[in-house]
Order: C-alpha cells, then structure tokens, then sequence
C-alpha cells in the first residue's frame, strides 16, 4: 500500500499543506493530504526534504531513545546507532564504522540478536577483544571537542545500560539467570574493562568484575549521571531541541506515552489546523467549479456549503422561531378558536335553521309555480314534479299550481300552509263553467316578424281600414289590443304590441293570452333572425302560426323562396303539402289581408275557443300606464266571465275596483265580454302587463289579497333562487322526470348555428330529446331570456355575449345563460346533462365591462386601449374578453392595466383606465371590453340533494 501524503508529512514533520502543493508544483496531479504518493513523488519528495527527513529521523531517535530509558526492550538499538553517527563528526564517523563493524562481529551469541546492535554499540568504545583499537578509538574521542566527548559517553553508557538490561531480562525472562550471567558475563567482561578502567564519567576501560559491581550497587546513580550529562549537551543544542530537552526533566516522572505523545499532539494540532485550512481553499475553489460547470453538483455543494450556514445560523434561527412563534401563537390560537366558534356557530345556526324550516309555515299564493314552490321549501324542482307525478299532475318547471296541490306538496315536506291562501283560495276560485255556458269567444291574435317586414302596416291597416264592419271613425288610440268585426260578424282581437317581446313577456309571466300567431315575412326579403324567433317563441308556446308573406305588390317579392326558408326552419305551409296556412298579402295595400283575416277565423273556428261569459269576469292586464286625469289606467283583456262597472278587481298585487271602461275607439263601455280588449280605470296601483286580473266579491277583501300578495311577491323574491340551469334539468332528467332539454342557441355565425344544433339534436334518444326552441345568430338579448324563462329552457351562447339588459334579466328571472367558445364543449355539457351527470366544473364571475373610447398604439407595447369602465369593475389579474357588436373576438388575458400612467390592480365602474390586451391589438373604439373571472366549483353533496 503507497502511504499518503500526510503520512510522509507527518515523517518529515513538514505540514501536509506544504507537501501537497511542493508536489503539485512538482506537477503531479495530487488532490489533497489523502493522496497516495508513489515511488517516484518518494523520491523527488527525499531528494528535496532530505534536511527534514534527518532531522525528523534524528528527532524520532531522540524519542525512541528517551522512551528506551524507560522501557529499553522497546527500544530499536539502530536507530540509537544511526543518531550517534549522524551526530558524531565525521572524524569519529571514519572511526565508529571500524568499531562497528569489529564489535559486531564479535557478537557472539543468538538470544542477543536483538541486543546485538547495542553490544555493537556499546563495544564501540571498549571493545575488549581488541584493546588497541579501542585505545586508539578513545584517545581519539578524548582529543574531540567536549560535545563530541558527551555523545561518544553517552553512546558508551547508554549501550552499556541497554546491553545489561537487555541480558538481565532475557535471562530472566528465561529463568537460566544464572548460566546467562555466565554465559554473557565473557563479552561483556571484555567490553566493560575499558568502561571502567579509565575515567569516573563512565569514558573509562573497566572490567567486567567492575562493571558487575557496578550495574549490582550502583545503577541508579549512573542513570542520574547520565541524565545530567544529557541536560548538559542538550543546553548547547538548537532553541527547539533544548525547549525539547527541557521539558524532559520535568517530565521525568511522567509515562513514556506523555513523552512519546506530547510532540505528536502538537503534531496533529497543526496538522489539523492546516488540513482545515486546505479544506476550506478546497471548498471555494470546488464552488467555482460548480458556478462554472457542474449543475448536477450544485445540490450536493449547496447542501454542503448550507449545512455551514445552518450550522452558523442555527442558534440565531432557533432564537427567531421561538420569537416567532411566542409572537405569532396567540395569533394562531386565536385564528383556531375564531375558526373554531363560527364553526360551531354555523352548526348552531343550521340547527336553528333546521327548526325554523320545519317549524315555518309557508305563505304562498295561487300563482306559484312549480319551481317557485321548490324553492320556498328548498328542495329541487324535480322533486316537486315528481310529488306532482304521484299525485296524478304532469307538470312542467313553470307551471302554476293550485293551492291543493300546493297544500298537499308542502304537507309532505312538513311544512304548513299558511291561511292566507284559504281565503285567495275561495275568492280566486273559478266559477265553474257548465257547458251550456260556454260560448264561442274570438281569437286573440298577436302579429310577429322580423324588423320592418311590415307587422306594424298590417295593424295599422286593420285598424283603419274598411274592412271593420260597422265603424264609424275606426280605432282612435292605441291601448295595446283592439277588436275588429268582420263583415260576417265575427270578430278578432289583436294584441296591438307588434314583436315577441310583449308576447313572451305575457306567457313568462304565466298570461297565455294569444290563440294564434300571425307570423309576417317580407316577400322581398328572407327568413331573418327575429322571423326565427318568432317562430320559436310561438312553437314554445304550443301556439297555431299563420304565415303572412307580405310585401307581395314589391317587384322583388319571392313567396315561394320565403316559404322554402319557412320549411327550412320547419314550417311547411299548407300549399306546399304543410300544416301552417299561408296568405300572400300586402300589408300596404290591404291586398289579401281579409284572405289572412279570414284564416284567422278558420283556425279560430278549429281551435273551437269558448269562454262562458256568465260568470266573474277573469283576464290579463295587457299595457298599464300612469293617466294625468284618471290615475293608474290598465288594458284589461278578459278571458272569461263578463267585466263590468263596479265590480272589485285583484290585479297582480294590487286591486281597485271598475270605475270606468273604455274601447279601443274611446267608446265607453259597460261591459266587456271574453277576448275583449278595455281600459279599466280605477286601479289602486299600476298594474304590470301580464298581471292576472280576477274579479272578486268586495273591494275590501279585493285589498286584503292584494296586500297580501304583495308580501309573499316581496318573500318570494327574496328566496327566489335560480330557477332554470342545465344542471337542474340535468337532475330531473336523472330521474327521469323530465323527457326534454330545451335549449335556446344563440351564436356569433349561421355556421355555428346551424352545427351546434345539428349536433345538440343528434343526441337526442328515444327517453330524452334535445328540443331547440330557438336559434340565432347575434348577442344573446332579453327576449331570448324571456323565452328561456318561460320555456324553461337554458341559453347557450357560442361566442356571443348577453347584452347587458339580457344578463340583468337573466338574473333576476334566473334564466341560466351558458357561454361556450368550443363547440365539443357544448356538445359534452349537454350530453352529460341528457345522461343526468352534468357536473359543473368551472364557473365564470362576471366582473365588469369597459368600453373602448380611444385606441392608442405605442411601439413595443402594442395597442393600448383607452377605456372607459361601465360596470363592475376591470381587474388587472382578470381574464378579458374583446366584444364587437355583441361577438367575441378575443378571449385571452388583461396584459396591462393603468390609471393615467400608473398600473392599477383595479378600476371600478365610471373610471378611465388604459387597458392592453395580451397579445392582441387589434382594438377599435366601440369595442367592449369584458373582464371576468374563471371559477372552480365543485358540486358538494348538499347541493346535489338540496338542488
Ligand atoms: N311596398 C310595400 N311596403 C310595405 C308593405 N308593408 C309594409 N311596407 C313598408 O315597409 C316599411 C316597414 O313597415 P312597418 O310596418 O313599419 O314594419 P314593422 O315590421 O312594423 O317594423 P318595426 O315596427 O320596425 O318592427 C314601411 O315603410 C312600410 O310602408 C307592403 O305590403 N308593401
């Protein structure tokens, strides 16, 4: 095994610093003190410490030597020969040799192997078997200096102690002392006769008698002599030889292990010291190399050079953490016991809650719907229309019920009905109608289309033309539906509220007033957006359609390319092998419009519309307005029963009785049968358009229910909860209660449109069916969220947005509107809804709207746009969405947000602030900009139960 460096350096007594880089310069490739070192490094190293290598030989003799004095078997004689010679100047050197040799050669006997070197030693000076040589070596010795003179002494003494010890022990050791004495006695009489025979110091021939008698009486005495001679020579030695030396007659009395171990321990010490120090150069020059090359070390030395730190740091850091944590531990404890107290508050206050539901009796009226009733005992809608199931009634989310029903279905949910419904119950109840009662009434008819296709000419000119029998003057003013009597005496009403939004706006509110949809479309133009969702609000509301292609005096006019888009959107009209009728008019010239009247009767006639006049009369409050001279002025068109002058009315939440009537010509009336349209004045309030308006027995209790009406509307509101989500259809379609989806598509192209719903439509099986009741291209607007609200459809929004009425609607009528950027996204929402395991994930907060007022294009930046915040507010941190003219155009994230020049985190409503969008400049003044935010939500247990 090569020794390692720091064990050569420990034997040139040289630091293994110093070796180390001796050899690197050297140019060998040594890494540190561990280092094996070859024979050739051997070599250059004993060439170059030579000096160091004697010197340590040299001090390690000495130390062997002392220890030898103590414990002599131990000693090695040769190192004691190497150091007397190195010692000796190199005239006695020329001398010893001869000695040397001479005296070893008279070794004599094999148990002195050993002692051998010592008898040669010691023999050096009085070689007995040769006197002469010896004289001569002693003179000459005598002639050196004194120092020379000590050490050949102490050579001659110390041999001669090591020798007799030597054979004292192996003898002994032997138990032949007696023969051993003998038996060496002859050599070393002939070495101890000149030992003795000359001086006192010991520099003396002696025979071996003598030298007996000497080691026997006195040899005590001639170890302190020597000692004292050893103080002596070492004083003239070097400072760290004698500081050496010194210590040694104080330690005189200590263990050879202390004289043996002290020097080394220093040794060691400054080994330590300088191993340390390389260690540490070590250490910064590897984290060079680290920074530099080696990222797969990083870890490794970071932890390392960490360590240090912790190391340094740790009782500073201990320190601060206990700080921290007697700071910051009332603080923790008072967060775990405020945590800990609104938990149980909330427990507590469920249990209230809990109580008080149970204990609660309910308060509702005879409108309730379906999902009202749901949400006021706070259970989902589905089971409602499953209790109805039970109970024999097919009922759909938005159908009212009567309070039987109502009582019933509360009952099971532990809930009493309040009493207050008793007496709406039997002022509300409707007389019943005997068969013999019933007479034929007129239709009520509403005009829809598209813009400008004419709605409001084809009014206009049965209003004003002669067509009207027996008129004189004809319809003097508008109050939202007039009558008309045909030559034959039949007679017509018409809503006089050309457009869906009223139509839908009655049927939401629960008021199906229209038996017939007359559906007009320009000839010279096409099946639009709004012929569309006409046609889809009057199928949702199950009502006929008339088609009335107008326009037809126009040169450009196409009937039958209307009547081809008509059968495109479903509608097949009877010329072409259809169900819908179908009049070509013009709407301007009156061309044909009695062709459309008479139609009207037609289906009038199939549809067989009775109403019994002899009772209490019951209607809709078609348009209210506010009168100067008369009040709260309502268009009351009675369904059943006959209304007259002086009978006490409840209309929605508020009541009055009948003052006056008047026609539509401004005739006063007195009565006013079923499908007759009237202005009632004497209303309490102003009623809204769609309110229920029933005739009860007195004005008095007419108040009573009224007000209470208006309390339980104020209740109701309040605990309204979303009425229509894909989700609660989604449930009820899970339990099988619900066999249809409807779905109102709204998108930014026809494309969009026409794929969503070719795919929404395909995934229709033969339990659930997609019904589309509506789709178009364009913004997603209110009276699409009427439709939805009384359909009970959901919205879907493909890259289209609500505008902002539509969203406020949506709500407050909790019409759910779901946007959509991805068509397969769509397709998998309503999937899952019509397998019943729609789960929402993600949620979208609204946060606010600005509008675009300035473009600013800044080089490196891009385009900034100077905004102006309408609503809520913009955040920086939200995602944006880019609308132009109610399509999306970009959906990606707020790059930059700034007030003036600072960047803001956010500016709320009424605010200026310029926003850059992420990668995307292309911004024009009018565009919106829409911020929101993306939620995650997951469907908790209790909502799936309580939904
Ligand atoms: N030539 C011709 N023009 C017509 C006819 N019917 C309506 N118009 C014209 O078409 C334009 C629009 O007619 P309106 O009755 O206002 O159409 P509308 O559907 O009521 O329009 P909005 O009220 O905006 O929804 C008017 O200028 C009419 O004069 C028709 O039969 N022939």
């Amino acid at each position: 095994m090569p020794k390692r460096i720091y064990q050569i350096a420990k034997e040139l007594n040289i630091s293994s610093d110093e070796l180390v880089s001796f050899l690197q310069k050297q140019g060998f490739d040594v890494k540190g003190y561990m280092s094996p070192v070859d024979d050739k490094m051997l070599e250059i190293i004993n060439k170059h410490y030579k000096h160091e290598r004697e010197q340590a030989e040299r001090q390690k003799r000495k130390r062997e030597k002392e220890a030898r004095e103590v414990k002599p078997a131990k000693v090695e004689p040769r190192t004691v020969v190497e150091e007397i010679e190195t010692k000796l100047p190199a005239e006695q050197k020329e001398v010893e040799p001869t000695q040397v040799v001479k005296i070893e050669a008279e070794e004599p006997k094999p148990e002195f192997v050993q002692p051998a070197e010592e008898v040669a030693v010691q023999g050096s000076e009085p070689v007995t078997a040769e006197e002469k040589s010896a004289e001569i070596a002693v003179s000459e010795i005598k002639e050196a200096k004194d120092e020379t003179k000590d050490k050949v002494e102490q050579v001659e003494e110390l041999a001669q102690k090591q020798a007799e010890t030597v054979i004292e022990e192996h003898a002994e050791a032997k138990g032949e002392t007696a023969e051993l004495k003998e038996a060496p006695a002859k050599p070393e009489e002939k070495q101890a006769e000149p030992v003795g025979s000359e001086k006192a110091t010991g520099m003396v021939y002696v025979k071996v008698e003598e030298r007996k008698e000497f080691r026997k009486d006195d040899r005590r005495k001639r170890f302190e002599a020597e000692r004292e001679r050893d103080r002596r020579r070492e004083r003239r030695r070097g400072k760290r030889r004698k500081e050496f030396r010194e210590e040694k007659p104080v330690k005189e009395e200590t263990t050879v292990s202390d004289v043996i171990h002290a020097p080394e321990v220093e040794a060691i010490k400054e080994e330590t010291r300088k191993r340390k120090q390389i260690k540490e150069k070590e250490e910064k020059k590897r984290k060079i190399v680290e920074i530099d090359d080696f990222e797969i070390k990083k870890p490794l030395k970071r932890k390392k050079s960490r360590i240090e730190i912790d190391e340094a740091e740790i009782l500073r850091n201990i320190d601060q953490t206990l700080a921290e944590m007697e700071d910051s531990g009332p603080d923790i404890r008072e967060i775990i016991k405020k945590r800990k107290k609104k938990e149980r508050q909330e427990k507590e206050e469920k249990k209230v809650e809990q109580i008080e539901r149970e204990k609660r009796k309910i308060k509702v009226a005879e409108f309730i719907t379906v999902n009202e009733l749901a949400n006021i005992i706070g259970v989902s809608a589905s089971e409602i229309i499953k209790k109805c199931l039970n109970l024999g009634l097919v009922v759909s989310i938005n159908q009212r019920l009567d309070f039987d029903t109502i009582t019933l279905i509360a009952s099971d949910y532990g809930f009493e009905v309040e009493r207050a419904e008793e007496y709406l119950e039997d002022i509300i109840e409707e007389e019943p109608d005997h068969p013999e009662d019933l007479e034929p009434r007129p239709p009520v008819v509403t005009i829809m289309g598209h813009v400008d296709h004419g709605k409001t000419t084809l009014l206009d000119y049965i209003r004003q033309s002669n067509i009207v029998a027996g008129e004189a003057g004809g319809i003097t003013q508008h109050i939202g539906a007039y009558q008309v009597t045909l030559p034959n005496g039949k007679q017509i009403t018409f809503i006089d509220t050309p457009g869906h939004e009223a139509f839908t706006a009655m049927r939401a509110r629960g008021a199906q007033v229209t038996d017939i949809v007359v559906l007009v479309v320009a000839a010279d133009d096409a099946v639009m957006p709004q012929t569309v969702e006409a046609i889809n609000h009057a199928l949702a509301a199950n009502v006929p359609i008339i088609v009335a292609i107008n326009k037809i005096d126009k040169p450009g006019a196409n009937p039958d390319k209307i009547k081809q888009q008509l059968a495109e959107r479903g509608i097949l009209v009877e010329d072409w092998g259809g169900k819908y009728q179908c009049v070509e008019i013009s709407a301007k010239y009156g061309k044909n419009v009695d062709l459309l009247l008479e139609k009207i009767l037609l289906e009038a006639e199939l549809m067989e519309l009775k109403a019994n006049p002899k009772k209490r009369a019951r209607g809709v409050v078609i348009e209210s307005k506010l009168d100067k001279g008369r009040g709260p002025v309502g268009t009351v068109l009675v369904q059943t029963g006959t209304l007259k002058i002086g009978d006490p009315f409840v209309a929605g939440t508020t009541f009055g009785r009948v003052r006056a009537m008047f026609d539509e010509r401004g005739n006063r009336v007195e009565i006013a049968k079923p499908s007759t349209p009237v202005q009632v004045i004497g209303f309490d309030q102003l009623p809204e358009a769609g309110d229920s308006f029933i005739v009860v027995e007195d004005e008095k209790r007419a108040r009573e229910i009224a007000n209470r009406r208006a309390q339980l509307k104020r209740e109701q509101t309040f605990r309204q909860l979303r009425a229509v989500s894909l989700n609660k259809l989604s449930e009820q379609i899970k339990e099988g209660k619900v066999k249809e989806l409807p779905i109102i598509i709204k998108a930014d192209v026809n494309g969009s449109v026409e794929a969503l719903s070719d795919s929404l439509m395909k995934l229709s099986t033969e339990e659930v069916k997609v019904r589309i009741i509506h789709r178009a291209v364009g913004a997603i607007s209110e009276s699409d969220v009427l439709l939805a609200q009384a359909s009970g459809a959901i919205i879907i929004g493909f890259n289209v947005r609500p505008t902002s009425g539509a969203k406020k609607l949506a709500e407050s009528e909790n019409v759910e509107i779901r946007l959509y950027n991805i068509i397969y996204n769509v397709i998998e929402d309503v999937k899952k809804a019509l397998e019943g395991m729609l789960e929402p994930e993600r949620r979208e907060e609204f946060l606010g709207t600005a509008e675009v007022r300035e473009v600013f294009k800044i080089s490196k930046v891009g385009t900034v746009a100077g905004c102006f915040v309408t609503e809520g507010k913009i955040l920086r941190s939200a995602r944006a969405r880019l609308i132009r003219n109610g399509i999306v155009i970009y959906d990606g994230k707020i790059a930059s947000l700034k007030r003036f020049k600072d960047d803001v985190k956010e500016v709320e409503a009424g605010l200026e602030c310029g926003v850059a969008l992420e990668n995307y400049n292309d911004i024009k003044v009018g565009d919106v900009i829409e911020a929101y935010n993306i939620l995650e939500i997951k469907r908790k247990l209790e909502e799936v139960k309580g939904s």
